[in-house]
């Protein structure tokens, strides 16, 4: 009795201070928090990144060790090689939060392992003094038995508790990473979102918030269901041999190791299937997303019937999925009970009936003890090993939860090194230069199958290989691909057979922008005027026109212009700019960011940065004056007041604040894409003034050149041929570039 009491003592000092550990850190790290707060809204953000503490060029080598699965099936199915991957992520430094959780759990587990055996002998010798008649010593064990109960029920809450914070821990730090790579400066939360890609990756809202939450709770779970039914194992086994000898111990493995073979034989492929289910709640829940986004154009259409279809359509496919899983599981579950509750239950009394066979000279008392003890161990025993087998299905679970995650975290880290704005040695960019120049520049629309192509050829290399993002696999190497005729269909085929479909917009464009000479851009519908903003931010990556004509988005060969050459160079095509924050794009679609009034207008800064550049409220009342605007801070009720913007203004209303946003930025180019096709003639007149006047240099997108020529110098017309503008399927498209003042091509 003495020793368990000093056991339960001992187990009890150690759930005190955990209890004390536990309150005392918390109220740090709230006070922490609480503090970082109040000196700035992103200083709230604890340093969990892991992008920081793992260098991203080290990750990018781990996830980059062959083409991600979804670029290359083969590398499917390595779960384990996944999810090491991730733990990378997870668990960055043995000194890590994760780490001391994953400790400290363990600990815990097995605290909970040596009170289940003390319990165990306890129960045995409660059930002797019982048989005996010895009163005193019964009561004894029983006042011992709730003085075990309490470290007891406190391990097992400690285990949850931990449990979760370790899958919180993992989320948050994974969630980090995945944000600090989707909102990288190459803009990857776009590029994932452009047709090549996002076939391999739709939904990204789902695989963030919903798959890493779910891959988290399941991986820091699989800690509790298999390492603690792994200790249970080995720990009650060393007890049974005592009691039941070595064959008994024996011969339960055999049959542990039989039931494992049996049920991953009748088991379906569980971690494929929960991929596809994940697969199928992110259709539906785009599918939501969608409605939401365009509540009102559906509502106007009388639109409700025919979304209805499509989201009774994605339901059930999720449905017949689910339906179909339960089916296919039964077999195994059939089974897994069978084995588990009612086959193994009977080989313990077996097991345990064997010893007093043997030895008849064992009287009722000990018989009853040991049978006790040994029939609670083996009950331990079996639950220990159905919790194990249940967990393998759990693993296999994982397992496609693991893939979800390595997909989206590979994809990501894809995007981000070989999607630098345009990387191919044949396209350069400069960023030095005091106007904008585009020499060569094909524009092209992004390539369908491109990542595909591309990720191929870095499979194959086994590094990366030049070529712009969405390019063909085709490198520095490669003879020029495309029509000879130069018909605009610039099909490229890889090596796996995949076709990369992409369509020449604006052919071998040299365009030159010098500061103050404001340039109107127009054409047809579909002529590639957004385009050629896309290509100049960056967005898009430009391709590079060869002598003959031909294009690709790698690299081609050109002979040298040289005479004395025969060989080939492949540097052609150059975009020079002024630094990125020199140009401010401004596009067809206002967009409205959560937050206050404020921030509207100075978007994308925060109202820190705002005050840091010493700009005042009565600064940005001077702003709205010049837009017209200035009735709205006494309109919405200040400057702090938060709305859903989007709704409150109106069409009118969110294009000039659009353009507010220009004039408090102040950059010295400003792409302005049809922003000014729902404001009134005069006001419009008025607020290109107004921009002019602040030396901003206007490249204006418009279908109405009549109408804003006048603040224009110089046009570039998009979508025609040598004579009249052409209809634009089949046809390669041209452009003229017009000075209007000398009124020359
Ligand atoms: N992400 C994309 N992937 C593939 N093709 C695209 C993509 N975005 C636009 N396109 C195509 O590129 C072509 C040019 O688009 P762009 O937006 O530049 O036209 P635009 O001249 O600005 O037309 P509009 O006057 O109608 O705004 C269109 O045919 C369009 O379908």
């Amino acid at each position: 009795m003495p020793t368990v009491l000093s056991k339960g003592t001992a187990i009890g000092a150690v759930s005190i201070f955990t209890l004390w550990y536990n309150y005392t850190i918390h109220k740090r790290v709230s006070k922490k928090l609480h503090d970082a707060s109040k000196l700035h809204p992103s200083a709230s953000r604890p340093n969990l990144s892991a992008w920081r503490s793992v260098a991203p060029d080290e990750q990018d080598r781990i996830f980059d060790r062959d083409a991600p699965p979804f670029l290359n099936p083969s590398n499917r199915g390595k779960p384990l090689r996944q999810l090491l991957a991730i733990m990378r992520i997870l668990v960055p430094s043995w000194r890590s939060k994760e780490m001391f959780l994953i400790v400290l759990h363990t600990t815990f587990l097995i605290i909970r392992t040596w009170l289940s055996v003390i319990i165990a002998e306890l129960d045995g010798k409660i059930v002797k003094h019982l048989v005996r008649g010895q009163g005193k010593k019964f009561l004894a064990g029983l006042v011992s038995w709730f003085a075990i109960s309490v470290p007891a029920t406190y391990t097992n809450s400690m285990i949850k508790y931990l449990e979760n914070k370790l899958s919180i821990a993992f989320r948050t730090r994974l969630t980090r990473y995945v944000h600090d790579l989707y909102l990288s400066d190459n803009m990857t939360f776009h590029k994932l979102l452009l047709p090549g890609t996002s076939s391999c990756l739709s939904n990204p809202d789902q695989y963030i918030a919903t798959d890493i939450a779910r891959f988290c709770s399941a991986l820091s779970s699989v800690f509790s269901s298999v390492g603690k039914p792994v200790l249970d194992m080995l720990t009650f086994h060393i007890q049974l041999i005592r009691g039941i000898g070595g064959y008994g111990t024996a011969s339960m493995f055999l049959i542990y190791l039989a039931t494992i073979k049996l049920l991953r034989k009748c088991s379906p492929p569980l971690g494929k299937l929960a991929e596809s289910e994940a697969n199928l709640e992110g259709e539906l829940r785009s599918s939501h997303s969608r409605l939401i986004t365009n509540s009102e154009e559906v509502a106007f259409y009388n639109g409700h019937t025919r979304e209805s279809e499509s989201l009774t359509r994605s339901l059930d496919k999720l449905i017949t999925h689910a339906s179909y899983v339960a089916k296919v599981k039964i077999p195994r579950v059939f089974l897994e009970d069978f084995a588990i509750k009612y086959t193994w239950s009977a080989v313990g009394y077996i097991l345990c009936a064997i010893p007093f066979v043997m030895d008849p000279s064992i009287n009722a008392g000990q018989r009853m003890q040991r049978f006790t003890t040994n029939k609670r161990l083996m009950t331990n025993l079996g639950d220990a090993g159905g919790r194990l087998m249940y967990s393998l299905k759990e693993m296999m679970e994982l397992g496609g939860k693991t893939a979800r995650v390595y997909d989206l975290v590979s994809m990501l880290h894809y995007l981000r090194k070989y999607d630098g704005r345009c990387p191919s040695s044949s396209v350069r960019v400069y960023e030095d230069y005091d106007g904008i120049r585009l020499t060569n520049v094909n524009v092209c629309t992004p390539e369908s199958g491109g990542v595909k192509v591309a990720a191929n050829s870095i499979s194959s290399s086994g590094h990366s290989s030049s070529s712009n993002e969405f390019a063909a696999g085709s490198d520095s190497e490669c003879d020029t691909v495309g029509n000879e005729d130069g018909s605009n269909s610039g099909d490229d085929s890889s090596s796996d057979g995949t076709t990369a479909t992409s369509t020449m917009l604006v052919e071998g464009l040299n365009w030159h922008v010098k500061p103050n000479e404001h340039w109107l851009i127009t054409g047809p519908n579909g002529a590639g005027k957004t385009a050629v903003m896309r290509v100049v931010s960056g967005l898009w990556s430009p391709a590079v026109v060869s002598a003959t004509k031909r294009y690709s988005n790698g690299a081609v060969r050109q002979p040298l212009l040289s005479s004395s050459s025969s060989s080939s160079t492949s540097i052609m095509c150059t975009i020079e700019k002024p630094e990125a924050s020199d140009i401010m794009y401004i596009p067809q679609r206002a967009y409205l960011p959560i937050g206050t009034l404020r921030d509207q207008v100075i978007y994308p800064h925060t109202h820190a940065e705002m005050r840091d550049n010493g700009v005042t409220d009565n600064d940005l009342m001077k702003i709205l004056t010049k837009v017209h605007l200035s009735y709205l801070p006494r309109r919405e009720g200040g400057w702090d007041v938060c709305k859903e913007w989007k709704d409150v203004f109106s069409g009118g209303e969110k294009q000039r604040m659009s353009l507010a946003r220009v004039l408090y930025h102040q950059p010295r180019f400003a792409f302005l894409d049809e922003c000014t096709s729902a404001v009134s003639a005069d006001v419009e007149d008025d607020l290109y003034s107004q921009i002019k006047k602040a030396g901003i240099t206007l490249i204006t997108i418009s279908h109405r050149p009549f109408a804003l020529q006048k603040h224009h110098q110089k046009l570039l017309t998009l979508g025609c041929g040598d004579n009249e503008p052409t209809g634009l399927s089949g046809a390669l498209r041209r452009y003229i570039a017009i000075d209007q003042k000398e009124g020359k091509k």
